[in-house]
């Protein structure tokens, strides 16, 4: 056991081409809550062969009213959202922070910078999409403006709409694939379906979907009766993905979560060769497959995976920092 372990280590202490992911939320003080999704970033890091480099960009600060309050703190966030490889919105809910949110998935559309939106953070690119490609200024959720004209993303419980208790959608639910070919689903490994975990209240308005879709968006994912939005892709991207569900949860050392490896490796550079049917000609899958099996034999211990801190992502306390 202590040699696995120790070969573990060996191969995390190599890491160091560092791999920079902003991670754009309301919580940046409080990593630990975005704990799943740091060790999702890890597990796919750890797979391109990647040193994890999270920086925290506070997503108000990125916001017009900290330019005029704080302009230091403003320009500070926008230089960490700009020098980083990629750019992932978690999920979250209320509206604080909303507009810098949106702000940060229209730079990495613009840009071609590598974007995963997770939950809130797909509902947010749906927005940013409305607004500034189908010029539909006050598109919104209606979570933040119950009166909006373009309510884009809206409640839609599986229960009953006057009953309070128990509207959220939780747990698995399957999703599938609708367009072939496309980047998650080559991710997932061409599969015809996957099963993820919710957690969630809001969704995409599907009366808006053929609209979105005429624009460019595309719903690569749908759940089985084709009202509910899983998966967004641009195609005309390098690697742009909403996710409604959340992959972090089912991400493992041994096994990374698809989209998440999807947005390092094309953070990294290593998308095409990732994307490429899987067989001899693919001497990345191969690194990958090595890289994982020698590395994570029986990483868990009493739950938590102890041994990567050191080599894959800068730690400073009780949380994740660069
Ligand atoms: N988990 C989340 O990100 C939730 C997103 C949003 N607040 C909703 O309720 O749908």
């Amino acid at each position: 056991m202590v040699d696995e372990w120790t070969s573990m280590a060996k191969i995390c202490d190599g890491l160091r081409d560092p791999v920079r992911i902003a991670m754009v939320g309301k919580y940046t003080g409080l990593s630990d809550s975005y704990l799943s999704v740091l060790k999702a970033l890890l597990h796919a890091s750890f797979a391109c062969h990647r040193k994890l480099v999270v920086d925290w960009v506070p997503s108000v600060d990125l916001e017009d009213n900290t330019k005029k309050a704080s302009p230091d703190v403003y320009e500070a966030a926008w230089n960490l959202l700009k020098g980083a490889n990629g750019v992932l919105v978690p999920g979250g809910f209320g509206d604080r922070g909303i507009q810098g949110k949106i702000l940060a998935a229209k730079y990495a559309r613009e840009n071609d910078v590598p974007f995963l939106g997770i939950c809130l953070g797909m509902q947010i690119a749906v927005i940013e999409f409305a607004r500034n490609v189908m010029n539909l200024q006050d598109a919104n959720s209606t979570e933040f403006d119950c009166d909006t004209k373009n309510p884009l993303v809206i409640l839609m419980p599986e229960g009953s709409k006057t009953h309070m208790g128990g509207t959220m959608r939780l747990g698995l639910r399957r999703t599938y694939f609708h367009v072939k070919g496309c980047k998650s689903a080559k991710l997932y490994g061409n599969v015809k379906y996957v099963d993820e975990r919710h957690r969630h209240r809001y969704e995409v308005n599907p009366d808006f979907v053929p609209k979105l879709e005429r624009s460019g968006l595309a719903f690569v994912g749908k759940d089985e009766s084709g009202r509910r939005m899983e998966i967004l892709e641009l195609p005309s991207h390098p690697y742009y993905v909403g996710v409604q569900f959340h992959p972090e949860f089912k991400s493992r050392p041994t096994k990374p979560s698809a989209v998440f490896l999807g947005l390092i490796a094309a953070s990294c550079g290593q998308l095409d060769a990732l994307l490429k049917p899987q067989g001899r000609e693919n001497p990345f899958a191969a690194k990958v497959a090595t890289s994982i099996s020698l590395a994570v034999t029986k990483v868990y211990q009493n739950g938590h995976m102890t041994c990567m801190t050191n080599a894959s992502y800068y730690a400073n306390d009780n949380g994740v920092h660069a």
